[in-house]
């Protein structure tokens, strides 16, 4: 890893629901003290099942929620201590890519008022040939600028997308996951746009994804969570899990047979409530390596430090 650029400590979420006149509200961690380091220019993948805590770890990142414990500093500036102020000044070397391009543009607006906001937002004046220009940086034709976000396809949405979150050259961009809602085909090529902007742009990604097939493709090291931890970073593409959920997730992705790419629903056990998690690892009641220890001790994220996994019976 190149010298951090992003260093997440500590970080924690929690959230509470419900509640009224006669029921106390529950709680819940939806991160639980997660550390990491994004290297400058690195793409950072974070991978896990829906309600992992990927996306509010992507929202706590850019602070656009409010931690329960934890810091985030970017550069060396801890940005969960700024002002308003000073926050709104560092936002702009930060930005978002969200899942779905449609709800995160305003139908009402042509792409050339969508793609002019963040910038009137800072106060620029904007010509023309610059709305052009960022079309053109994210391949597509300026003959576009007068449409409206409902006359283009999905994959020229999200196209319009990053070059909206592009728009005041952030250099950390958050892609919560960006092709999620997008033809197989039309995925390849935004993943081909967005490495192409990594390398012209020199950016720093943190991709979410549910996917792991995708972000062992598209990303330098994998962080895979599980119910709001992380469970192991694999310092690479290429090597080989040792957490016996980042192996399941593995096989079912890369299995030819579809009878086996259902290993996750699969693997015996319930997943615990969030709101009651057991004492112990919170993977014991689906893990085949679980023993009395992971049903009662909770491992800590350790090991090698480049390959840190959270396990007593690694693989
Ligand atoms: N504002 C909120 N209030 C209460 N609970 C929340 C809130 N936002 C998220 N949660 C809960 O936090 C947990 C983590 O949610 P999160 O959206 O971060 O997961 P995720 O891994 O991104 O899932 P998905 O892929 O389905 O979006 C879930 O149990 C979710 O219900």
């Amino acid at each position: 890893m190149t010298a951090p650029m992003v260093k997440i400590d500590a970080l924690s979420k929690r959230f509470q629901s419900g509640g009224g006149l006669f029921a106390k509200p529950r709680t819940m961690m939806a991160v639980r003290e997660v550390t990491l380091s994004i290297g400058k220019g690195e793409v950072l993948g974070v991978v896990g099942e829906s309600g992992c805590g990927k996306s509010t770890l992507a929202r706590l990142v850019l602070r656009l929620i409010e931690p329960t414990s934890g810091r985030v500093t970017i550069d060396g500036t801890d940005i969960t201590a700024l002002s308003a102020g000073a926050l709104r000044r560092i936002r702009r070397r930060m930005a978002m890519v969200f899942q779905d391009p449609y709800s995160s543009l305003d139908p009402r607006y042509s792409l050339a008022d969508v793609l002019a906001e963040p910038l009137r937002l800072q106060g620029e004046v904007i010509a023309p040939a610059r709305v052009d220009e960022m079309l053109a940086s994210v391949g597509l034709p300026a003959a576009l600028a007068a449409s409206h976000p409902h006359q283009l396809s999905g994959g020229q949405r999200q196209r319009v997308g990053i070059a909206r979150a592009l728009a005041l050259k952030p250099d950390f961009v958050v892609l919560d996951e960006p092709t999620a809602s997008l033809d197989v085909s039309i995925q390849a090529q935004i993943i081909a746009l967005l490495a192409d902007l990594r390398d012209r742009l020199g950016l720093t990604y943190l991709f979410i994804s549910h996917d792991l097939g995708l972000v062992r493709y598209f990303c330098d090291r994998i962080v895979v969570m599980y119910l709001g931890s992380v469970v192991e970073v694999l310092p690479d593409t290429r090597t080989a899990p040792r957490h016996p959920y980042t192996r399941a997730l593995m096989d079912s992705n890369f299995a030819p047979d579809p009878a086996r790419r259902r290993v996750i629903e699969m693997l015996t056990g319930e997943v615990p409530s969030p709101f009651a998690l057991p004492p112990g690892c919170a993977f014991a009641t689906r893990c085949p390596r679980a023993s009395d220890r992971c049903r009662r001790d909770t491992p800590a994220l350790g090991g090698d430090a480049a390959h840190p996994v959270a396990c007593f019976h690694p693989l």
